[in-house]
């Protein structure tokens, strides 16, 4: 197991001007270490991370039960990043967004409980219950429904019957098992539809 050590300590900072506090669990790099000490929820009474020891292990589990369709939250701290990572959200055919927030620490699943519906525009960002969803419940969603192409693949361990083994993005997935068995979202149908038409790998 390879223990990275944060170039900074997770900090909550307030801006010169008195502005919104920057969340900076992306620091961390997967190790909860030090970021499970200072931790600020950024949605207390939503969800909150659960830490576990080891790279990428923690998770998001719920305060409340939400109802299929309900929004959980918006994503109103995202930034426009400029490089995709691990933390990063797709939300267009070039277009990246660092969370920060909470939401970062939801986990794939090929069975997911909540979607991200996003788009080139920020008032569309959003995580939305896939189903019913209980109190306690670990958050999940299909990273490939806004992922093309991951910074970080993996092996998934989400344990559903329909796992999909190494999740690397939209990319590597047979057209009819993701765009009829999944919800993705507009950026990556249009990447898939380029690929079929060989226009792009
Ligand atoms: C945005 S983070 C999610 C939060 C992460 N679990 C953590 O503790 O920082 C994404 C990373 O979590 C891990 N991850 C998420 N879902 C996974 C899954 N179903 N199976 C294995 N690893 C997963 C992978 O290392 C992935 O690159």
């Amino acid at each position: 197991m390879t223990i990275s050590t944060p170039t900074t300590a997770p900090t909550t900072t307030t801006t010169p001007t008195g502005g919104k506090a920057k969340y900076s669990a992306h620091l961390s790099n997967g190790d909860p270490t030090i970021l499970s000490t200072s931790y600020i929820p950024t949605h207390p009474h939503l969800f909150l991370v659960h830490f576990s020891p080891g790279d990428y292990n923690s998770s998001l589990v719920t305060q409340r039960p939400f109802a299929r369709g309900e929004t959980l939250a918006y994503m109103d701290s995202a930034e426009r990043a400029p490089l995709k990572r691990y933390s990063t959200v797709q939300v267009g055919e070039e277009s990246h967004i660092e969370l920060n927030s909470d939401l970062l620490y939801i986990n794939h699943s090929c069975d997911p409980s909540v979607r991200f519906e996003v788009g080139e525009e920020r008032k569309m960002w959003r995580a939305v219950a896939e189903r019913d969803i209980q109190k306690g419940e670990a958050l999940s969603f299909f990273y490939p429904s806004t992922e093309w192409s991951m910074a970080q693949p993996f092996k998934c361990n989400c344990n559903s019957s329909r796992c999909l083994g190494t999740i690397s993005g939209a990319k590597d997935i047979d057209a009819q098992t993701l765009l009829e068995g999944y919800f993705v979202n507009e950026h990556i149908r249009r990447l898939k539809e380029a690929q079929s038409k060989e226009e792009i790998k």
